[in-house]
């Protein structure tokens, strides 16, 4: 998690004596449930250790300020690949450039899976590091080293994306010229407000007939509601684009050479654009001058800004998330890249200006984070964000927050305390290697044979810090996996590889069918891992019928009181309970909207039959008896109790709450919840009303359009469950020249009759569930 934006460095050292205080924890279980099992017991007041604060040398100073690790997302398609393609060949990282499903068959490095070439879409987030020599605004060089992540468009592999700005200090956010801000462009908008990460926009596709970059700004202001304005007006339009007009720096820029690997600059500004670019550059004045105060008295005063007034207030708008530069260009024409990566170094932060907090794990949940700081001498604290299985065994993606890390040097896992010796280290380029001896903080690594979790936390062992993981949606869809013959180990195998892999693929034997179900984001999600399957692991598999992911949830609370008591012979079980369950809202930052609150007072339930307790509420929400699905939404309050010095047990109270929950749960007044969908479709104008007519027949609530020149764009909610077969519907509606992209938004209650019919399907396949 970060902090908002960055006046940190200040906050970074501030007085140990303020945070070494008395601290009472009076809601500590309230925020995440998972971490609830680890947290002091509650109303006890608490010190604060005063933790040594770390400054950074001026060694630290000089590598980060020339240190950027960033990101790029976008939709689907917007060319996040080709043009991290490109950056990787201006940058002298790879000797040629390769298209995404170009003719030579060689696929962009990036993309380096078989099935992402054959596809051409990314499934997994590629790391990779370049260096570049940028030009600041004076006309000087400088050199940078810039991480870089690029991350799939297709919602079903949101998680990557969420992974990566996790641990990114900037991206670049990635639209189309024509088709502007597109209903994932608002989901990756969503991701890194959620991660604070600062942006620069890049408007792709200038070459492509149609393109207009001011609509596309003015979509970035008006629907992701950040002030934008254009840094480059372009020279040439279309299929004539040759080059931009830097307002900044007020010179003209030209890509020159086969591959536009040729940069030439002119003073002169070409006739047709001057007005333009003047208008422009006056805009640009403006928009900084709402969220800049420099800026604002400087255009109060009647006075210009000068190109470093200008650079600093891009700068400090944009680390502060007030603003959004807007650069354009074209990937696949070779324009206008290299200002990008010039751009980069100018204006997204360094791992110095973005802050990190880790949380003492020694302390309740809720105690204030400790901030970290990107210092070499500070005690090492490591995120692994991303796990993969490569030739040489487990990879674990690592972004260095604090200290630094050794090869040969032993870390210690925060989750499990164990301690580990670090065999390998490298540097990522796409599938290939790079063995390093050091990564200092700030840095982005990978190390092998370390056993660990996406989202855990490495120290150096000195230090009880652990850093939040990341937000991990629930799966909206699921089918049943069948092994062709017998199932060998490889089946379980490749599952468990997979769930470890990624947060949002789930594996569960189904206790009715005894079927193995596997869900996940969506179809192209699971049909992935079943090709991996096949690919990676010769295991065949048959599918069933994708099937929604429905939930359950409460409409409202309902207080228990109840009584587990059981005598049959030997030792009994005694547990009495008393509470409520009640409606919860998900916490935005966690994705967490289950918890359980421990509020017993005076050891009516002694604190060893809590964590009983806790484990038998996540059972019970398991199944839900209206349909069988998990039930979400649902907070148990535990007020009371009583328990027997000999009957008593930890058992007895999880069997307590069981029946407790299901005893009470219809008074809750229980509904399903089915996912709701935002569907984008963008075809021809021609087959505009036949779209339209085909998501109000799947029940579709048409909730923005756009008509352009010869294409127009829908968006529409849509439930899941009336989504089945859409894809070749849409084929047959527009003579296939119809594109259309899903990505959940929310669950919302089933219709009534849905929900009876659901409800007696369940009890048909429940023999011993109430009629
Ligand atoms: N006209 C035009 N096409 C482009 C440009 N950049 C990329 N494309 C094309 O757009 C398509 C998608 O490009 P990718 O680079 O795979 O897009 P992406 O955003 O990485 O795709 P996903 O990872 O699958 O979301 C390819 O056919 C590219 O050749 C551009 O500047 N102009």
């Amino acid at each position: 998690m970060r902090l908002g934006p960055p006046s940190f460095l200040a906050s970074l050292r501030a007085p140990t004596s303020c945070r070494s205080a008395l601290w009472q924890s009076s809601h500590s279980l309230r925020r995440n449930a998972s971490a609830a099992a680890a947290v002091k017991p509650q109303d006890a007041e608490v010190e604060i250790p005063s933790y040594p604060t770390y400054d950074l040398s001026d060694k630290d100073h000089t590598r980060l300020r020339f240190q950027r690790n960033i990101g790029v997302s976008a939709h689907i398609d917007s060319g996040k690949t080709t043009l991290t393609e490109r950056i990787l060949y201006y940058t002298g990282r790879i000797r040629d450039i390769h298209e995404v499903r170009g003719r030579d068959n060689v696929g962009a490095k990036m993309d380096s899976m078989d099935l992402e070439r054959e596809k051409g879409i990314t499934i997994q987030s590629a790391a990779t590091f370049c260096d570049w020599i940028a030009t600041n605004h004076k006309g000087d060089k400088e050199k940078y080293a810039i991480n870089i992540i690029d991350t799939p468009g297709h919602v079903d592999f949101t998680i990557e994306v969420e992974r990566a700005l996790r641990v990114l200090d900037g991206a670049i956010l990635v639209l189309c010229a024509v088709s502007g801000v597109q209903s994932q462009t608002t989901t990756v908008d969503r991701q890194m407000r959620r991660y604070n990460v600062p942006r620069i926009s890049f408007i792709n596709k200038m070459d492509r007939p149609g393109a207009n970059p001011w609509r596309v700004i003015n979509q970035i202001r008006t629907k992701l509601k950040i002030p934008a304005a254009a840094l480059q007006v372009p020279i040439g339009v279309e299929d004539e684009l040759k080059g931009v007009v830097d307002l900044v720096r007020w010179k003209s820029v030209y890509n020159e050479g086969a591959k536009g690997q040729t940069i030439i600059e002119s003073d002169e500004i070409p006739a047709d654009v001057l007005e333009f670019a003047t208008q422009k550059r006056r805009e640009l004045i403006e928009q900084l001058a709402e969220v800049d105060d420099e800026i604002g008295e400087l255009l109060i005063m009647d006075e210009e800004p000068n190109t470093t007034q200008l650079t600093d207030a891009i700068r400090r708008a944009t680390v502060a998330l007030k603003f959004s530069p807007v650069f354009m260009g074209s990937a696949v024409k070779n324009t206008s890249v290299q200002p990008l990566l010039d751009g980069i170094c100018a204006y997204l932060p360094t791992p110095a200006e973005v802050s990190a907090v880790a949380h003492d794990t020694n302390l309740p949940v809720s105690a204030p984070p400790v901030p970290l700081v990107p210092a070499e001498t500070a005690p090492l604290v490591a995120l692994a964000f991303k796990l993969e299985e490569g030739r040489f065994g487990q990879l674990t993606y690592m972004r260095v927050y604090q200290g630094s890390m050794r090869k040969g040097q032993f870390i210690h896992h925060a989750r499990t305390g164990k301690k580990v010796k670090i065999p390998r280290l490298v540097r990522m380029h796409s599938n290939e290697l790079e063995d390093i001896d050091h990564i200092g903080p700030g840095e982005i690594c990978a190390i092998f044979g370390v056993d660990c979790s996406s989202g855990d936390t490495f120290t150096d062992g000195s230090s009880s810090y652990t850093m939040t993981s990341m937000f991990v949606p629930d799966p909206v869809i699921s089918l049943a996996l069948n092994p062709v013959g017998q199932e060998g180990p490889n089946f379980s195998r490749a599952l468990n590889r997979f769930k470890k892999e990624d947060p949002t693929f789930r594996v569960h034997v189904d206790k009715e069918s005894k079927e193995t179900i596997i869900s996940g984001m969506g179809e192209l999600h699971l049909e992935i891992y079943v090709e991996r399957m096949r690919r990676e692991y010769g295991v065949e598999c048959t599918t069933g019928k994708p099937l929604v992911a429905f939930r359950e949830t409460i409409t409202q609370s309902a207080d228990f009181s109840y009584t587990h008591k059981k005598q049959t012979g030997g030792a009994g079980q005694f547990a009495r309970v008393v509470g409520s369950i009640e409606p919860m809202e998900i916490d935005e930052e966690t994705g967490k909207d289950v918890g359980f609150e421990n509020m017993v007072m005076a050891g009516n339930i002694p604190n060893s039959y809590i964590p009983g307790c806790e484990k038998g509420f996540y059972e019970a929400l398991e199944k839900g008896s209206l349909s069988g699905n998990p039930v979400s939404g649902c907070r148990l309050i535990l007020r009371d109790g009583a328990f027997h010095s000999v009957d008593s047990s930890e058992l007895a109270f999880r069997l307590a709450i069981q029946g407790a929950f299901r005893e009470i749960y219809n008074n809750a007044k229980p509904v399903i919840l089915e996912p709701i969908m935002t569907v984008e479709v963008v075809a021809p104008s021609e087959f505009q009303s036949a779209v339209i007519g085909g998501l109000n027949s799947r029940r579709g609530t048409i909730i923005d359009s756009e008509v352009r020149e010869d294409e127009f764009t829908a968006v529409a909610e849509v439930a899941l469950n009336d989504m089945f077969g859409y894809a070749s519907f849409l084929r047959g509606q527009t003579q296939g020249k119809g594109e259309f992209s899903m990505e959940y938004k929310k669950h919302l209650p089933v219709m009534p009759d849905v929900q009876a019919e659901l409800n007696a399907a369940y009890r048909k396949t429940m023999p011993t569930a109430k009629k």
